[in-house]
């Protein structure tokens, strides 16, 4: 198992692992790692299972079978869609949040963890808003503020749910060059994506997903038409044929 600069091991290990929704197979014995210090993207066509495996190494939902072992302090960044904006919380204090789940509820703020907030707004281009309430940003907006909160967490697995859907340009170039950051210090990262160009720019590895695995490895060897054509053929099956896993049945 690799480690990191600090010698600290954060990897993910999944061995045939099948997740279901009662009949319906999701993903069907996913056997692989993400090694320490990897930046993989998760892609596959829409019902490729990518949203629920990264919820099942996140713990969220349990293996139906098979299992996920991993090492490392982890965070998981769910879609955004799944954020109330309504949430009376100001955006200082959403970053603040990274340092509660560091050191746990129980444990006092610090002058240090405020400093880190103001630090981690201010590298995502957000300080001027630090004082407003969650409501008053955009999506794009929130989305810098939940990244200054993973900055704050400073976890060693990091686990995102296309963390850039409905973000414009500007945006996703800085909190891809937020990712670039986490990557040098030697963080494992899965990002669930669909823009194939930006995976190809900017990932190094790759798990092309349609319910168990096309292909995953280094992004260059995973991303051939030929593959990308098997994993939308393989969608096709899917759809025709709901459940054909005997685990899910
Ligand atoms: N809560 C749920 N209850 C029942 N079935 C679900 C649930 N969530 C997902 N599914 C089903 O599991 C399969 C995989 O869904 P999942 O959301 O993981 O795919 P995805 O690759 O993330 O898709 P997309 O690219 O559209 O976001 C789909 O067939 C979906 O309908």
């Amino acid at each position: 198992m690799g480690t990191d600069r600090l010698g600290h091991a954060s990897m993910i290990e999944v061995h045939h692992l099948t997740l279901c929704y009662r009949d319906r197979t999701a993903v069907h014995a996913l056997s692989g790692r993400f090694e320490t210090g990897s930046h993989t993207a998760v892609v596959g066509p829409n019902g490729a299972g990518k949203s629920t495996l990264l919820a099942a190494l996140a713990g969220i939902k349990s293996a139906d079978q098979g299992h996920v072992h991993s090492h490392g302090k982890l965070a998981f960044l769910a879609q955004l869609s799944t954020l109330d904006k309504q949430f009376p919380l100001m955006v200082r204090e959403l970053a603040l949040a990274g340092a509660w789940s560091r050191r746990g509820a129980w444990r006092g703020l610090s002058k240090q963890d405020r400093l880190q907030a103001d630090a981690a707004l201010e590298r995502v281009g957000l300080s001027d808003f630090a004082n407003a309430p969650i409501s008053n940003l955009s999506g794009g907006q929130l989305q810098r503020a939940r990244f200054a909160r993973l900055i704050v967490e400073d976890a060693d697995v990091l686990l995102l749910d296309e963390p850039f859907a409905n973000v414009d340009s500007t945006t996703v170039d800085k909190l891809l060059e937020v990712q670039d950051d986490w990557h040098r210090q030697g963080k494992t990262q899965i990002t669930v994506l669909h823009d194939i160009s930006q995976v190809r720019a900017h990932y190094p590895q790759t798990l092309l997903l349609a319910q168990s695995a096309i292909a995953w490895g280094n992004t260059a060897d995973v991303l051939t038409n030929e593959l990308l054509a098997e994993a939308n053929r393989r969608a096709q099956h899917w759809r025709n044929d709901a459940a054909w896993c005997e685990v899910c049945e």
